[in-house]
C-alpha cells in the first residue's frame, strides 16, 4: 500500500456533475471528476483556461451561482455532503429553474456558515475583494476566529490569568526536555488548555533565538487582562447576547483577544512587525502582503482544506515565490490539506505533493507529482509539459486546438479532436480512469491497467 492511501481521507468528490444554465445554453462545466484528498498534502490541479479548475473549487465550497445545476455527485467534507439539497434538486428530471435554485443555494449558505471559514476556507486570485476595505486586518482575522471559535479566545486569555511564573517555568522545562506532546498532556493536566497554542507558537518561531523565546513564554503570566476585558468575557459567559450594549462590551474583549492571535499568526506567516500590520488597512499593504493576510484569515480557525485559486497570478514573480515557500512551510506546519489550483504547471511544480490534471469538466490524469511530471502518460498531459517555458528552450510550444465549446463537448474521449494519437474508439467511446499504480491513475485508451508507460 502507499503512503498516500493510508493516511486519513479528508475530502472525497465523487463523480460531480454541474452544468451552467445561460440564455446563451447549458455549459457543462462538471463532467464526473473524482478525486481525494489525504490529510497534510497539497493536490494541485492543472488545466487549461475553461476546464472548470474554478467551478471545481466553488462546488466544494457549496459557493455556487444560482444557475449553477448540480446534476450529480458528491462532495464529502468530514462526512458532510457539502452540496446535498443542491443535487437533490438538480439531479430531478424535471425542468431547472434559476428561482428555485436561488432559494435552495440562500438556504445552504445558511447552513454552511459554519464550515466555511472553519472546516474548509478558500482563498482567491484578488485579496482585495476577499477583504473589507474598512477594517484594520488584524480585526478582520480577529473576527473570523470570534466568529466561528469565540471559545477558543476566551481559553486563551483566562489560561494567562491564570497561570503562575512558576507553572510557566515547570511547562518551559517539560518542553524542552521532552518535547511538545508532552507539553500538550501537562497542560491539559493542569488545566491551561488555551496555553498551549500561545507557548507554541512562540516556541516555533524561526526569526529569534531560544534564549528570547524562553523569555517571551515566560512573560505570558504577565499579560494580564484589563478590568473591561476581564467583565467583558464574564458577560458573554453568562450569555449576555440578547442585551446590545454587553454584547458589543463582550465582542470588543474577545476581539482584543484576537488581535493577539493575529499578532502570533502574521508571526509565523513571516511578516515582519506584525504588531504594526495588524493595525493597518488593506489599502496600505502590498498586494504580496495583502495575499498573506487573506491566507491568514484561510487558516486562522485551522480548517481541515484551504482551497487556493490561482493565489499567486497577481502577483509578481519574487513575491509569487514567497507566496509558494509559505504553502510549503504550511502544510508541514498546520495540519491543514490543500487544493491549490494554477493553469502554471511550474508553479503547481513547486508546492504539489500530487497533482490532477483537468481537461473538459473531468480530472483525465492523477497522480504523485513526481509521476506526473517524469512520466506523464495522458496525452493532453504530455503536451501540457512540453508547453512549460524552459531556460533551454528556443520556441515556445503550445497544446494545438483550443478547449471544446462546453455546451456540446465533443463525444467520446474530449481530447480526441486535438490528440495526435486518437483512434477510433477514441471518438466514440469514454475512456475511465483505469489505475496504472497505487498512486497515478489515467483516463486514455492507450494506457490499460497496470501499464507503466
Ligand atoms: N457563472 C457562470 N455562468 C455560465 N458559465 C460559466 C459560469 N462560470 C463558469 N462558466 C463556464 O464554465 C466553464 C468552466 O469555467 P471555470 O472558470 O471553472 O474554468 P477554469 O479552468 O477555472 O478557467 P480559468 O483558468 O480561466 O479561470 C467555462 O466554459 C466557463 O465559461
Amino acid at each position: 500500500m502507499s503512503q498516500v492511501k493510508t493516511r486519513e481521507k479528508v475530502l472525497e468528490v465523487q463523480n460531480l456533475r454541474l452544468s451552467f444554465y445561460t440564455r446563451r445554453g447549458v455549459y457543462k462545466a462538471l463532467r464526473g471528476p473524482t478525486l481525494n484528498l489525504y490529510s497534510g498534502e497539497v493536490l494541485g490541479i492543472a488545466g487549461e483556461s475553461g476546464s472548470g479548475k474554478s467551478t471545481l473549487g466553488l462546488a466544494i465550497m457549496g459557493l455556487l451561482p444560482r444557475n449553477a445545476r448540480v446534476e450529480d455527485g458528491t462532495v464529502l467534507l468530514d462526512g458532510m455532503d457539502m452540496i446535498k439539497p443542491l443535487r437533490d434538486y438538480g439531479s430531478q428530471g424535471s425542468r431547472f429553474s434559476v428561482k428555485k435554485n436561488e432559494k435552495i443555494i440562500k438556504r445552504l449558505n445558511k447552513t454552511l456558515q459554519t464550515v466555511r471559514g472553519k472546516k474548509i476556507s478558500m482563498v482567491f486570485q484578488e485579496p482585495l475583494t476577499a477583504l473589507n476595505p474598512v477594517l484594520p486586518v488584524g480585526y478582520q482575522i480577529a473576527e473570523a476566529v470570534y466568529f466561528h471559535d469565540p471559545e477558543r479566545l476566551i481559553r486563551r486569555a483566562l489560561s494567562r490569568q491564570k497561570v503562575t511564573h512558576e507553572e510557566l517555568r515547570e511547562l518551559l522545562n517539560v518542553l524542552k526536555a521532552q518535547g511538545e506532546e508532552r507539553l500538550l498532556e501537562e497542560i491539559e493536566r493542569k488545566g491551561l488548555q488555551g496555553l498551549d497554542e500561545q507557548i507554541l507558537s512562540i516556541w516555533r518561531r524561526r526569526d529569534i533565538h531560544e534564549a528570547r523565546k524562553e523569555k517571551m513564554i515566560l512573560n505570558l503570566a504577565n499579560v494580564k487582562l484589563s478590568r473591561t476585558d476581564l467583565m467583558g468575557i464574564s458577560l458573554y459567559q453568562r450569555n449576555m447576547g440578547k442585551f446590545p450594549l454587553a454584547s458589543r462590551f463582550a465582542k470588543n474583549a474577545l476581539i482584543r483577544e484576537g488581535y493577539r492571535l493575529a499578532v502570533e499568526l502574521l508571526t509565523f506567516l513571516g511578516i515582519p512587525h506584525p504588531e504594526k500590520v495588524v493595525r493597518l488597512y488593506p489599502h496600505e499593504l502590498s498586494g504580496g502582503m495583502r495575499q498573506r493576510i487573506v491566507i491568514a484569515i484561510a487558516l486562522a480557525n485551522n480548517p481541515k482544506v484551504v482551497i487556493m485559486d490561482e493565489p499567486t497570478s497577481a502577483l509578481d514573480v519574487t513575491i509569487q515565490a514567497q507566496i509558494l515557500d509559505l504553502v510549503k512551510d504550511l502544510k508541514s506546519d498546520f495540519n491543514t490539506s490543500f487544493i491549490f489550483i494554477s493553469h502554471d504547471l511550474s508553479v503547481l511544480a513547486e508546492v504539489s505533493d500530487r497533482i490532477g490534471i483537468m481537461y473538459a469538466g473531468q480530472i483525465v490524469e492523477i497522480g504523485s507529482a513526481k509521476e506526473i511530471f517524469q512520466e506523464p502518460l495522458h496525452p493532453y498531459t504530455k503536451m501540457l509539459m512540453e508547453a512549460i517555458p524552459t531556460m533551454d528552450k528556443t520556441v515556445l510550444k503550445t497544446v494545438p486546438g483550443s478547449v471544446p465549446d462546453m455546451r456540446n463537448p465533443p463525444p467520446g474521449c474530449a481530447f480526441s479532436p486535438r490528440c495526435p494519437f486518437a483512434m477510433e474508439e477514441c471518438r466514440t467511446n469514454e475512456p475511465r480512469m483505469v489505475e496504472v499504480n497505487d498512486e497515478h491513475s489515467v483516463a486514455c485508451f492507450l494506457v490499460r491497467k497496470g501499464d507503466k508507460k
